[in-house]
């Protein structure tokens, strides 16, 4: 059978990750799913046993598994590109190595896909949300950065990580114009692609709920959030115009109060 879905997982440091989301996920899919999807690492050269964790589980059962190792270039949004280009399905999607991402969701995510050009894992949703063992200090920025990007999307979680799209899409859009700098992939996306106007085909989102690390440790880092900033900053542009960056410190820092205003009411 040939495939039709594909799940790209950024990966760097995450051997002791890479069995179990390989077996929850394909458990997930079942039978039929299993064969038609491809599981597609992307490791910036870990050099930590990731490679032999592939392998292994190829002559265990999981012949729908590899990894890319890329030697040339490091970051998570350039590594879920570059799996998205080296994907043979025509549905892909997104998600960490780390388990923060239910993969029991994926066929959820996939099904969502089938009606829409892109589809959102969001945590902000009834029944759903982030583990109380999430750091305060992650949520604060988490909602901050959020917040700051409210003007770009109409999506209720453009800071996740977990998300998809037809590939389609991909093939329409000016690879050119797309930031591959820093962690907000699906911003960039959601923002620069030619998606359908009508919001009933352009994004579904499937709600779920955000899990706390157990193996390895977060990579994100002030330079992730530099990053993001010069991201936020050229969206803006890209959405608003280039004589309008005065309006975008102005939003800016309208949310930024905003945020802290609620966050401080929240602690005070
Ligand atoms: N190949 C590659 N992968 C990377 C790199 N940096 C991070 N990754 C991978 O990208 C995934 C997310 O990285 P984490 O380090 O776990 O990020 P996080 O701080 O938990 O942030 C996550 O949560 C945010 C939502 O609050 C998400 O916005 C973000 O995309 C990410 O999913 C993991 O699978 C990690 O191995 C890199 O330089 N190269
Ligand atoms: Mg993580």
């Amino acid at each position: 059978m040939s495939i039709s879905q594909s799940v790209i997982v950024p990966a760097y440091h995450e051997k002791l990750n890479i069995k179990p989301l390989t077996t929850r996920l394909f458990a997930a899919l079942g039978n039929e799913g299993s064969k038609t999807t491809e599981l597609i690492f992307v490791d910036d050269n870990s050099n930590d046993g990731s490679v032999e964790e592939v392998e292994k589980l190829n002559n265990n059962g999981y012949p729908n598994v590899r990894i890319i190792v890329r030697t040339d270039e490091r970051g998570l949004s350039s590594a879920v590109l570059k799996g998205f280009m080296e994907a043979k399905g025509e549905y892909l999607i997104c998600m960490d190595a780390d388990l923060q991402h239910p993969p029991e969701s994926v066929p959820q995510l996939f099904q969502s896909l089938k009606s829409h050009a892109f589809v959102l894992g969001t945590r902000y949703a009834p029944g759903v949300g982030i583990d109380k063992d999430w750091p305060l200090y992650r949520r604060v920025i988490s909602s901050t950065a959020r917040a700051m990007a409210k003007p770009l999307t109409v999506a209720s979680d453009p800071m996740s990580g977990f998300f998809g799209l037809q590939k389609k899409y991909l093939t329409m859009a000016k690879m050119d114009d797309i930031n591959k700098q820093g962690f907000k992939i699906a911003l960039e996306l959601l923002a620069k692609l030619p998606l359908p106007e009508d919001p009933r085909l352009a994004i579904g989102e499937v709600p779920f709920q955000f899990g706390v690390r157990t193996e390895g440790e977060s990579k994100l880092s002030g330079k992730v959030i530099i990053q993001y900033l010069e991201q936020l900053k050229e969206l803006y542009i890209f959405k608003f115009g280039a004589n309008n960056l005065i309006i975008f410190i102005a939003v800016w820092t309208i949310l930024c109060l905003y945020v802290l205003k609620k966050f401080s009411s929240l602690v005070l």
